[in-house]
């Protein structure tokens, strides 16, 4: 008999619990495929005096994350990332980007021989030396496992009221897109897949670039067509860098939910979009605006453009990605959030 899967959900954020609501039943109802109990890892907090962890085995609700939302019973909430993983062998990452490397150090002389990953992460990581590193790849050359992507048009509080939606699995493996679409789809989840793990995660982490920009538009209480050209401008820097500077990329891929249907939900409801707008309209720090706005959940499109920028400066690329420069300096202070509409002139300017 072979053994059934068992699957580890790293994370317990926004996404992190509407995924593992979808991913614990789905564990349930092929049973013949996984281990029906399912573990998440909970980044361990106190909600009025009492451990979240608790609240949520219990009472079956990330309170403080995804509130409103009954979680499977099979879900099974862990606050010791090594425990968590033990015997894993699925493991799938949904943390805020800022976290893996941390992670990745704890639980990589504790996971099962043979397991493999998918990322649901939207975001890089930028070294010392300006270098930039795929998620994926950072989980795969840390553990030496095969590391597949999930990414969409995919709000997480949409998601967990079980609205309409599709998303994008990249997996280079056959066998293993058969199973991640157990794992993952649902009526109102629809999962397609394709081979293409680089291009799928490099359209959802350099979209919250753009997701800044779109807030900006909304901030100058700009209208639709703004931030239409908003989006198709960046749209066609997001292809463009990933087919710089990874080989293999598919122009199809930016077709699939994880490409432009991405970039609009995001561009119209996500926490990115939500928080620039705030920052055009009331000059405050964006580090104030996530701590007022997002009760703890994580802004991702600051950092991202903050590690793209260096990694295009290293580059000598920073002209070809106008709109990314810009925003980038909107984003910091050095210029006025008006300006994005004036990229080209903005760049000639301020390139060094
Ligand atoms: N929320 C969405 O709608 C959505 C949808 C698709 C993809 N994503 C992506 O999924 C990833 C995870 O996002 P999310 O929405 O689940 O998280 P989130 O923004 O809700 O982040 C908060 C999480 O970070 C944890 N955390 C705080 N400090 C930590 C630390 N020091 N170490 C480890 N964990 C810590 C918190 O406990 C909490 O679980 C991100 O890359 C995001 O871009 C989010
Ligand atoms: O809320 P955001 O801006 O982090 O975006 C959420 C998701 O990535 C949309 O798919």
């Amino acid at each position: 008999m072979t053994e059934k899967e068992k699957v580890a959900i790293i994370g317990s954020g926004n996404w992190g619990s509407a995924i593992a609501r979808i991913i614990a039943t789905n564990t349930a109802k092929h049973e013949n495929i996984f281990e029906k109990e399912t573990k998440i890892w909970v980044f361990e907090e106190l909600i009025d005096g009492q451990k979240l962890t608790e609240i949520m085995n219990t009472k079956h609700e990330n309170v403080k994350y995804l509130p409103g939302i009954t979680l499977p019973e099979n879900l099974i909430a862990e606050p010791d990332l090594i425990k968590s993983v033990d015997g894993a062998t699925i493991l799938v990452f949904v943390l805020p980007h800022q976290f893996i490397s941390r992670t990745l150090s704890t639980i990589k002389e504790h996971i099962k021989k043979g397991c493999r990953a998918i990322t649901l992460i939207k975001g890089f990581v930028v070294d010392d030396q300006d270098e930039i590193h795929l998620i994926s790849d950072m989980i795969s050359e840390s553990l030496g496992i095969q590391v597949s992507a999930l990414m969409g048009a995919n709000v997480a509080n949409e998601v967990a009221q079980d609205m309409f939606c599709e998303t994008t699995i990249g997996c280079a493996d056959q066998k293993d897109q058969e199973m991640y679409l157990k794992l993952f789809n649902t009526k109102t989840f629809r999962v397609s897949t394709v081979s293409d793990v680089y291009g799928v995660e490099i359209c959802g982490s350099l979209k919250n670039i753009v997701a800044l920009g779109a807030g900006f538009c909304d901030g100058l209480s700009f209208g639709g067509n703004s931030k239409a050209a908003i989006m198709r401008i960046g749209l066609l820097e997001m292809k463009k860098f990933a087919q710089m500077f990874y080989k293999g990329v598919e122009s199809e891929t930016f077709f699939e939910s994880c490409g432009v249907a991405d970039l609009i939900t995001t561009c119209v409801g996500g926490r990115n979009r939500k928080v620039a707008e705030a920052f055009v309209k009331t000059g405050k720090s964006w580090n104030d605006l996530e701590a007022e706005l997002l009760n703890g959940q994580k802004l991702q499109g600051t950092l991202t453009c903050d590690e793209v920028h260096r990694f295009l400066t290293k580059k000598g690329k920073i002209e070809e990605f106008p709109l990314f420069f810009t925003i980038y300096l909107i984003a910091q202070k050095k210029v006025e959030p008006l300006r994005v509409f004036d990229f080209d002139e903005v760049t000639t300017e301020f390139k060094k």
